[in-house]
């Protein structure tokens, strides 16, 4: 299937001389929820400007479902919504007059059923009437949200959607945004919270410093990068490690009680059938056992760490 969005050469000088964005390919798939992550600074937010057609690129060229972000900008502007880090909307306005005229913006003829379907999925049609200055926070943020979906787009954007909001809001966001995908819309955020990609993306990209460090389904990424661990505890404390043990190059903790095996998920055979026969053969008796794999965090913060 063709990429709904297609990323090539992409760069970006900023007018100060800072090169915010260097060579990104990437292409993004009909359907899917792909998550971009990157420490502060790292682009993310120039790389979703540019496709949304707020910054100008320096170079190469962006497709949205075929059209150049350019040349063509109205109608892959069309294709698009955009969900913005920062609220910014007229408080004193209301949320149906915020959403409706948002619509009209991209030249679509009005359709109050539509408007009332999207407030309505974002619990907000009871407060169609409110003036945004006195709605909470998590609820401006669902404005934004209906906003931006105001004009059906193909393709939204959701620059850190759940930044500063509650467990709970977080968590109908996410179902909301599973919903949308659900419906066939293509999702693409940002975020910090490494939960949140754990648990929504299909894909995920890291950036750091203006280069797309890497791009993997999130599976994959978590199965080829990940560690595993078995912790062993033992009876009593290890004094010497004994010879038979050292093939599995195992780490001592906690004053010799706690023996750690580190193993490769990929392969078939992980050894630890072996390591316990062997802990049995040199006399050590285990009480305890505990294995764990590295989380997406760990492989993330391991990716764009300094060298
Ligand atoms: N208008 C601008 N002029 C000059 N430099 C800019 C401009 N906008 C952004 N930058 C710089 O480009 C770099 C990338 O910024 P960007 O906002 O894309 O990062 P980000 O990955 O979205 O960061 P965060 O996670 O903090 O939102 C930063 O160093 C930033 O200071």
């Amino acid at each position: 299937m063709d990429p709904i969005i297609s990323v090539t050469g992409l760069g970006k000088t900023y007018g100060s001389g800072f090169v915010a964005l260097r060579g990104i390919d990437l292409e993004i798939r009909r359907g899917e929820i792909f998550a971009l992550l990157g420490p502060n600074g790292a682009g993310k937010t120039t790389l979703i400007s540019i496709v949304c057609g707020i910054v100008n690129p320096s170079k190469g060229r962006v497709l949205a479902d075929g059209h150049d972000i350019l040349r063509d900008y109205r109608a892959a502007r069309r294709k698009i919504g955009l969900v913005p880090q920062e609220l910014c909307t007229d408080s004193f306005e209301s949320v149906w007059a915020t959403v409706t005229f948002s619509r009209g913006l991209f030249g679509k003829a009005p359709n109050a059923a539509y408007i009332e379907q999207v407030l309505r999925q974002l619990s907000l049609w009871d407060k169609r009437h409110a003036q945004l200055r006195e709605l909470s926070g998590g609820m401006k943020r669902r404005v934004m949200i209906a906003k931006a979906l105001s004009h059906e787009p193909d393709i939204l954007f959701l620059d850190e959607p759940t930044a500063g909001v509650d467990v709970e809001l977080r968590r109908d966001m996410w179902e909301m945004v599973r919903q949308l995908r659900d419906r066939g819309v293509t999702i693409i955020l940002t975020t910090h919270y490494i939960e949140e990609a754990e648990e929504m993306a299909d894909r995920i990209g890291v950036i750091n410093k203006g280069r797309l460090i890497l791009v993997e389904e999130k599976r994959q990424l978590m199965a080829k990068l990940g560690k595993k661990e078995l912790r062993v505890t033992l009876q009593r404390p290890l004094e010497q490690m004994p010879t038979a043990l050292a093939t599995y190059k195992l780490g001592v903790e906690e004053d010799g009680c706690v023996l750690v095996y580190g193993y490769d998920t990929q392969r078939s055979e992980n050894g630890i059938a072996d390591l316990l026969r062997s802990l049995n053969e040199a006399g050590l008796e285990v009480r305890d056992l505990h294995s764990s794999e590295s989380s997406l965090e760990e492989i993330f913060v391991s990716l764009v760490r300094e060298p």
